[in-house]
């Protein structure tokens, strides 16, 4: 058993770490594969779990807070399973996507009904130190139905910490927040981090990941794509060749002007139509509609050579 203590200056925890470990995990819905053999380990720290849409993260999200059983494989909290064992939920908070919160209560009702869905021996008082510790004690008496989606989203994270959990999995949680409360939820999360707790939620955008996190789990279509510190895997995705087949309504005139641009790094120009390599995604996929325009040409197709390529990067261009 894990022994939680209250650092009264900081008000956040310390405590033993926890470790979350997944070992070849696989879930899935019929024919739907979610997650595909799946192994990491979690520590303390913010780890940002990074995919497209429909990866799998909501799955592996819910694997792991013991909502939902692998279908092959184990995932255990500090050596013990998640699934179908209720001392996780004492140590473990997860802040799902989309979840309904009544609109009618405060913030204060809603945090101290999950202090007392726990059985805490004192819900009053740990409701209080949870709404403090995500600074929304301004607000505690205020219905939620008057919150903005940020303030929304901390009474969430207020009721997930309520039992002072030592992991926190929160899905997609700077979804709908304007800069200003992300900022605010990335402070939140970096503070959380550091006082020695295990913290991992997901994100489809790259750029979140980057600001709150130094470590990321790169899941595209079920497996884990990569894993381990951020910027590594940034200049791996970025920085490989990258092979596009084009077509336009006059592929000479465009060969011609990409030649000049910094990102391609070859052009092949063939009976059916261009096929250009770029060194950064990003940056070819950018200019490429601006050179077009420039030249008076129309691009009527631009197709990543590598389809398992195209939905790794895919997202880096949205972000
Ligand atoms: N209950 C279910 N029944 C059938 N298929 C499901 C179910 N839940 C998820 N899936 C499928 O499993 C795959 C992974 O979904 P999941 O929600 O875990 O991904 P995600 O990365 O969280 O995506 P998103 O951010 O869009 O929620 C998708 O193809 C999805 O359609």
């Amino acid at each position: 058993m894990t022994t939680i203590s209250v650092d009264q200056a900081a008000g956040t925890p310390t405590a033993a770490a926890s470790t979350l470990d997944l070992a070849g995990v696989s879930r899935w819905y019929g024919n739907v594969v979610a997650v595909n053999d799946v192994s990491m380990s979690l520590g303390p720290g913010v780890t940002g779990l990074l995919g497209p849409n429909g990866a799998g993260k909501t799955t592996l999200l819910h694997m792991m807070a013991g909502f939902l059983a692998p279908s092959r494989g184990a995932v255990s909290l500090d050596g013990r399973p998640t699934w179908r064992n209720p001392e996780v939920y004492r140590r473990l908070g997860l802040v799902s996507e989309r979840e309904a919160v009544h609109t009618f209560l405060t913030a204060y009702e809603f945090v101290l009904a999950s202090a007392k869905l726990h059985r805490l021996p004192d819900p009053a008082e740990a409701a209080r130190r949870a709404i403090a510790l995500v600074e929304m004690e301004g607000a505690q008496d205020r219905r939620i139905g008057t919150y903005s989606k940020g303030m929304r989203q901390r009474a969430r994270v207020a009721a997930a910490l309520v039992h002072e959990p030592q992991v926190l999995l929160l899905d997609e949680p700077f979804n709908g927040m304007d800069p200003r409360q992300r900022l605010h939820m990335m402070e939140l999360l970096h503070r959380l981090g550091d006082a020695g707790r295990t913290i991992l939620f997901s994100s489809h955008i790259l750029e979140e990941v980057e600001q709150v996190s130094g470590t990321v789990q790169v899941m595209v279509a079920g497996r884990l794509a990569a894993s381990g510190d951020f910027r590594t895997i940034r200049r791996l995705m970025t920085n490989r060749p990258h092979v596009f087949a084009v077509h336009s309504t006059d592929d000479r005139a465009l060969a011609v002007a990409l030649m000049a641009e910094a990102s391609v790094t070859g052009v092949e120009l063939g009976r059916a139509g261009l096929t250009v390599r770029a060194g950064d995604y990003g940056a070819f996929t950018r200019v490429l509609p601006k050179i077009a325009l420039a030249e008076g040409i129309r691009v009527r197709q631009l197709v990543p050579e590598d389809e398992s390529l195209e939905s790794v990067f895919s997202y880096l261009v949205e972000a």
